[in-house]
């Protein structure tokens, strides 16, 4: 079980609401670690176990970006309105309005990634370090990975992948037990699938504004709006002390990450054997002593 918050609430976010808890105190002596879920248009539950590093004198934030979780749902914003530049002003002003713009590590699952890549690269002073947990760096070389991770499927899965995509009937039955298929190899290899992650997994498909007008339908059929974007050739410009994490069997592949190990000075990056995209949940140990060493480098 993950602690109990030491606070909830809301900051304002222009005419919206951010919500955010925290675990920990702020202030106290060490760098708060602000938790950046991925989706776009996941939530922070499944990133939960993360506060178990406020037991070792870390706060921790964990926020639900806007449109989703317990922050403000906005249903009827055209597609247009979500644009990375809209969560990287949320993410600065959720530091601001917690007081912690002076000293703070982020932690980027996924999607969170290259967003909070993209903050280290404005070099806020008061950044410490960043973690980069099983991102893409470019969602065109996303894409590449994923239909090669899909032709390596059991045989029929990538066919009835393709049909359903062909008919746009994502919410098949059959849609669904292939996607599961690739699921349980890239995305959660613990099974039954462990709460806090299907938590979030649920929330996506309670309000998919989000994730479908950026991302898709799911992990490996990408044709929201980001499905030409890439901050590769830009990634020389975070200077801030970078670990990077992912799977041996994560749909964020070595080639997927590798752009930020090749362009970030100094990057260390950290491989989890037994793990695909939540190495936080499939293998708990192992990656919390990787993050607490990385924090006390810092
Ligand atoms: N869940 C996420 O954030 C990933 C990132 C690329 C496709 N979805």
């Amino acid at each position: 079980m993950s602690p109990e918050a030491s606070a909830k609430g809301t900051v304002p976010f222009g005419e919206y609401r951010t919500w955010y808890r925290v675990t920990g105190e702020l202030g106290a002596g060490r760098p708060a670690v602000v938790a950046v879920h991925g989706g776009p248009g996941s939530t922070h539950d499944y990133l939960l176990p993360l506060a178990r590093l406020a037991e070792d004198g870390w706060p921790v934030v964990h926020y639900d970006q806007l449109g989703n979780g317990g922050s403000t749902h906005l249903p009827h914003k055209e597609p247009g309105f979500w644009t990375v530049e809209l969560f990287e002003a949320e993410l600065a002003n959720l530091i601001q309005r917690l007081g912690i713009a002076d000293d703070y590590v982020l932690f980027g699952q996924s999607w969170g990634g290259p967003l909070c890549a993209r903050h280290a690269m404005t070099a806020p002073p008061g950044l410490r370090g960043l973690v980069v947990a099983n991102a893409p760096a470019s969602y065109p070389l996303w894409l590449e990975e994923m239909a090669r991770l899909r032709a390596a499927l059991p045989p029929g899965v990538e066919d009835t992948l393709r049909r359903h995509e062909a008919a746009g009937t994502y919410d098949s039955e059959e849609y669904l037990a292939a996607m599961r298929v690739f699921y349980d190899r890239h995305v959660c290899r613990v099974t039954p699938w462990p709460r806090d992650f299907l938590s979030s997994f649920m929330e996506i498909y309670n309000d998919p504004t989000v994730y479908y007008a950026m991302n898709g339908p799911n992990e490996f059929h990408v044709i929201g709006s980001l499905k030409d974007w890439s901050i590769v050739g830009d990634l020389h410009r975070v200077r801030t002390p970078t670990l990077l994490i992912s799977g041996r069997h994560d749909e964020a592949t070595p080639a997927v990450v590798q752009p930020y190990h090749d362009e970030i000075p100094g990057a260390r990056w950290e491989i989890f054997e037994e793990s695909s995209h939540l190495p936080h949940l499939e293998e708990p140990e192992r990656f919390r002593a990787v993050l607490t060493d990385f924090l006390k480098s810092l």
